[in-house]
């Protein structure tokens, strides 16, 4: 594992983002299940890390939570196979994929980008670097939330639609994934609203006593 990785965040060019990658997500919003995978781009000025706020635009009222498994690239690769994906990868983080979901309707409604409902300052609250070696990728690992102390979200990786290798090798058939890339996997059901003042806390549990927990407020 390269060392760098742990700051991940301060060399990472792209993240790259999966919709619609749990069917009963997709379902959840009314949205079809996709055949293959949907994919958009977060700038890195939407990094948050503990313990600092989730800010909410001032001019913004859905702002919806999306928990979610992160990938962390260590090398580069460019259409890799499925069966080569898994040595690209260096670690994983957990994440938020925070959505402001009146403005995504709207763009979508519109047939135009989704950037601004998930790319605004804040917009992606990250949790620490975890070594590759911490997690198989033949395991699942359970991802929840929490809203002021109640559980909106569960669900299990191995429910996703495209999994990771399955993701890599798509994506970088068309995108050169570099050392440091993020990649977001996709929300399972459950997603919803949070309001100034809530707390957000957000876990990951697998195998091997795999445990890992962060918490935003939102302001
Ligand atoms: C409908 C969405 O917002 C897609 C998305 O981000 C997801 O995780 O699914
Ligand atoms: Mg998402």
């Amino acid at each position: 594992m390269a060392d760098s990785l742990k700051n991940f965040r301060s060399i990472c060019k792209k993240i790259i983002a999966v919709g619609r990658n749990y069917s009963e997500h997709a379902s959840e919003l009314g949205n079809t299940v996709p055949t293959k995978p949907i994919i958009f781009m977060k700038p890195t000025t939407a990094f948050v890390t503990e313990p600092n706020d989730i800010r909410i635009p001032a001019d913004w009222d859905e702002l919806h939570h999306e928990v979610e498994f992160g990938v962390i690239i260590d090398k580069q690769c460019q259409n890799v196979s499925k069966e080569e994906a898994e040595a690209s990868i260096g670690g994983y983080c957990l994440a938020l994929d925070m959505t402001e979901r009146n403005l995504q309707n709207e763009l979508k409604d519109q047939g135009l980008p989704w950037l601004l409902s998930k790319g605004f300052d804040t917009s992606c609250p990250c949790g620490d670097f975890i070594p590759k070696e911490k997690i198989s990728l033949s395991s699942s690992v359970n991802l929840w939330l929490n809203v002021n102390g109640n559980r909106k979200q569960s669900g299990h990786t191995r429910d996703m639609i495209f999994s990771v290798p399955d993701l890599i090798a798509y994506i970088s058939k068309y995108i050169t994934l570099e050392h440091g890339d993020l990649i977001l996997t996709g929300t399972p059901a459950g997603v919803g609203p949070v309001r100034r003042g809530d707390l957000i806390e957000a876990g990951m549990e697998g195998e091997h006593d795999l445990k890992y927990l962060m918490k935003f407020n939102v302001a």
